[in-house]
């Protein structure tokens, strides 16, 4: 049976007086990197608010590791990176995951493995404030990291980062899903969704496919993921 770490149940939400998300049902596996992919603006980040519970529901239900999300028992359990960094500049990265891990009864084993996951042992003593911006973005996933999260939101974590450090964190991300947590990764780069598990493509609040990157390509026929959506949203107008 899939292990399902989110369900989402006819989503309904608002913003600014607009139907942001449009009647959305599905559910996100654990042991998977998932895929949320679409053009600025379609409800990527709506979407992942709604899933860690900051974001007011206009109807339907979310449920995360089997609680309503944003419930006092799911605090702990999941890591939410945001498209805003997170840390305190005048801290060092030590002292920025020592003061994390105080926040969350998480030891200092927890955070010598979180700076290792995501390399940046070398400015363990640097101040953030001090840091180039792939470097600060990586502070914030390490925060994400402690505690051993069940569920990882990371909302466009690989915006500004070079290639080589872009495919690394890919291959942490499927390190920690094959660890078991379900994570679910927002982009608007399209040809990070090669490195998908499953992806859910996203226009205007509605999926218009949600499947693995290759049943995407032989559905539409072409290679190329970024070709494949334009194919689904030309399918999509003609339906
Ligand atoms: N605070 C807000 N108040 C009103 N409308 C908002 C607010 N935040 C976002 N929106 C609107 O909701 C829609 C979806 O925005 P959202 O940030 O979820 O998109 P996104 O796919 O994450 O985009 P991006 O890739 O640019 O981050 C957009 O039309 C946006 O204008």
């Amino acid at each position: 049976m899939m292990n399902n770490a989110v369900v989402v149940d006819d989503l309904v939400v608002h913003r600014g007086g607009h139907e942001v998300l449009r009647h959305l049902s599905f559910s996100i596996a654990a042991g998977q990197v998932t895929g949320l992919l679409g053009p600025s603006g379609c409800g990527k980040s709506t979407l992942m608010r709604a899933i860690v519970g900051v974001q007011r529901l206009t109807s339907g239900s979310v449920q995360v590791l089997g609680a309503e999300a944003g419930s006092a028992p799911l605090r702990d359990r999941f890591g939410y990176v945001t498209q805003d960094v997170s840390v305190y500049d005048d801290l060092t990265v030590g002292e920025n995951l020592a003061f994390f891990a105080s926040v969350l009864g998480a030891g200092r084993d927890d955070v010598a493995r979180a700076v290792a996951a995501v390399d940046l042992g070398p400015q363990v003593d640097q101040v953030v404030g001090n840091l180039s911006g792939g470097q600060r973005s990586r502070a914030s996933l390490a925060v994400a990291l402690l505690g051993e999260p069940e569920l990882l939101v990371l909302d466009e974590p690989t915006v500004g980062l070079d290639p080589v450090l872009r495919r690394d964190l890919w291959g942490l991300f499927h390190r920690i899903a094959d660890g078991g947590a379900a994570v679910l990764v927002s982009s608007h780069v399209m040809d990070e969704a090669e490195r998908c598990d499953r992806l859910l493509l996203m226009r205007d609040g509605v999926f218009i496919a949600d499947d693995t990157p290759d049943a995407i390509r032989a559905r539409t026929g072409v290679d190329d993921i970024e070709q494949a959506f334009l194919a689904l949203v030309d399918e999509a107008g003609a339906a």
